[in-house]
């Protein structure tokens, strides 16, 4: 397989210019219109300009619980990826690695060759993305702890790696943030020793300050900052207070307690226009954020990292159900003993859990109104529990009972040892790099004059999110293959080319030869 040099597509729907790949796409959708209790599909092709800027920014990452498990072990990881490192360890050396990240580490079918074999590239050598060894690591957290003493406080990285970063590591501090106690589990109040004062008016602006001095003395020529923090519990959602922008702008003005930390962090990203993602499963994005990120055409996407339980939970009930077996009791237990177990074991902030690992599986059950009557649902149970010794290793036990033909069931029982960190930091890579890219793809319709940009809501990241935030009035898409195909065929329709439909006509139908393979004679059809 070719190494990452660029693919490039040979087609007159694309033209790779200095600054921009430029494609023309036909977009088709099917359109489904309801008569009586006839239903109607109506393609419609859309032919777009596509234009995706290819020059490279300087990156600035600055993530919210910096200090934290998957906040260390990103910034150790892509320290020790930048450096090459390799260490020891019982079953032999190591290299570092970028596995389980999709743009770092997945290909693209691409299509097949002359022996119709079919050719897989790196998904990264399609397109243009951020190279994360060049990203640039700043944040904050409520704990004063720097890299060095939050990566050896995480016990998730070996101690030989470790020692191998700590020089580096021991540098950087996060900065101080913005707590408030009773939106995080009393138990992290030991932790908070590293705060902004003042009134929520003041911890934003420091905030945006904050972003401002990062921006410039790095030279950034763009920044993204991600909720890597502790869950918070729910805010509330009221008329005045949060269900505008100028609502909330007014109630962080009048110093509203019920503004919470990671809405304060949203609202300073988007006036710095800077993207911001919500990795944790709190409604960060109260109906006012949203507008706001709308009125400033500022990235958002959340929520919550799909990282181990849930990511196979989207996978197995898509499967059960699209083969016509009917799941009827999902149970998932888990217990871990790092800090984040810590936090969900208070139960204002397990619930923002639960909401997140629960709602995952609704759009694949109203999928088939053959096995489920309209909201009949399954018995789905979702069960946390904190075991200190167990650290970051969280261990996941899943029991899915589904009825398959003729009154008969079938069970799985699943134990699937997530290494938390390790699993959610490749996540948070790739929210970071697929956000950069969207930022920069625009479209024309073939006849209008202008381009324009992706609505903020960036939807495309719902692959690796549990609780996808989408555009108001739009239902989310959980099924796992389904966010993944849309990303993929996103890429395709960058450099012209349509998406992978399967059909594989080449080998399936019937060989056309000609008639002179036949026996000499010309017959009718020249169909064998
Ligand atoms: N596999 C995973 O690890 C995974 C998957 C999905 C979601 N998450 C979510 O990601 C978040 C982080 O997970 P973790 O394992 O790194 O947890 P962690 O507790 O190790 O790290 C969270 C960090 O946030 C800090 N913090 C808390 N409130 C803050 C604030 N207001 N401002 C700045 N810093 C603050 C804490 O001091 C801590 O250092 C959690 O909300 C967790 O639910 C994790
Ligand atoms: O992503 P996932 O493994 O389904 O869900 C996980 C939870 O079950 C777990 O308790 C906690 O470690 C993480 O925050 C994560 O959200």
């Amino acid at each position: 397989m070719p190494g990452t040099q660029f693919i490039q597509v040979k087609s007159p729907n694309v033209i790779y210019g200095s600054t921009a790949i430029e494609s023309t796409y036909d977009y088709t959708e099917c359109n489904v219109q309801y008569e009586n209790d006839r239903i109607t599909a109506v393609p419609e092709t859309t032919t777009y300009n596509i234009r995706t800027q290819t020059l490279i920014p300087k990156l600035g990452v600055m993530l919210v619980g910096w200090g934290g498990n998957n906040g260390s072990t990103l910034t150790a990881a892509v320290l020790a990826n930048k450096l090459g490192l390799s260490w020891p360890t019982k079953e032999g050396t190591v290299s570092a690695n970028f596995y389980g990240s999709i743009i770092q580490s997945s290909t693209i079918l691409l299509g097949t060759d002359e022996s119709h074999k079919e050719v897989f590239v790196p998904l990264r050598s399609m397109v243009p993305f951020v190279n994360p060894e060049d990203i640039v690591f700043d944040g904050w957290d409520i704990s004063h702890l720097n890299l060095r003493e939050a990566m050896r406080r995480a016990q998730v990285l070996d101690y030989h790696l470790q020692e191998q970063l700590a020089d580096e590591m021991v540098k950087l501090r996060p900065r101080p943030s913005i707590y408030d106690s009773t939106f995080i589990a009393a138990n992290q109040a030991e932790r908070a020793n590293n705060i902004i004062a003042g009134t929520r008016e003041q911890q934003m602006d420091q905030i945006r300050k904050d972003i401002r001095d990062f921006k410039k003395k790095n030279s950034l020529e763009k920044v993204i900052v991600l909720w890597t923090a502790n869950t918070e519990r729910f805010s509330e959602v009221r008329y005045g207070l949060n269900d505008t922008a100028e609502n909330l702008l007014s109630s962080i003005k009048k110093n509203e307690s019920e503004v919470s930390p990671s809405t304060i962090f949203a609202v300073a990203s988007i006036l710095e226009g800077c993207a911001y993602i919500n990795g944790s499963p709190q409604n960060t994005f109260v109906p006012g954020c949203i507008e706001l990120a709308e009125k400033y055409n500022v990235p958002i996407g959340g929520d919550d990292f799909k990282s181990g339980q849930t990511k196979l939970k989207s996978v197995l009930v898509d499967f059960l159900i699209q083969a016509g077996i009917k799941p009827v009791s999902i149970v998932s237990y888990n217990h871990l003993g790092n800090n984040d177990g810590l936090n969900l074991s208070a139960p204002s902030q397990f619930k923002s859990k639960e909401i997140s690992k629960t709602a995952v599986i609704d759009d694949m059950l109203d999928s088939n109104s053959i096995l489920y009557r309209k909201d009949e649902r399954p018995d789905h149970c979702v069960v946390i529990k904190y075991v200190p010794y167990v650290g970051d290793s969280k261990r996941a036990m899943d029991e899915y009972t589904s009825e398959i033909m003729m009154g008969g069931k079938q069970t799985f029982v699943i134990h699937n040892t997530c290494e938390d960190s390790l699993l959610a930091a490749p996540i948070i890579l790739d929210l970071i790099l697929l956000c950069e890219f969207l930022q920069r793809i625009s479209f024309k319709e073939q006849g209008s004059n202008s381009y324009v940009g992706f609505h903020p809501v960036y939807s495309y990241l719902s692959y690796l999110l549990k609780a996808p935030l989408t555009r108001p009035g739009f239902p989310a898409v959980n099924s796992l293959f389904r966010q993944r195909y849309g990303i993929e065929n996103l890429i395709r329709a960058c450099v012209g080319l349509p998406p992978n439909h399967q059909i594989m006509l080449k080998e399936r139908i019937r060989k056309m030869v000609s008639t002179e393979d036949l026996n000499g004679k010309t017959t009718e059809n020249g169909v064998h």
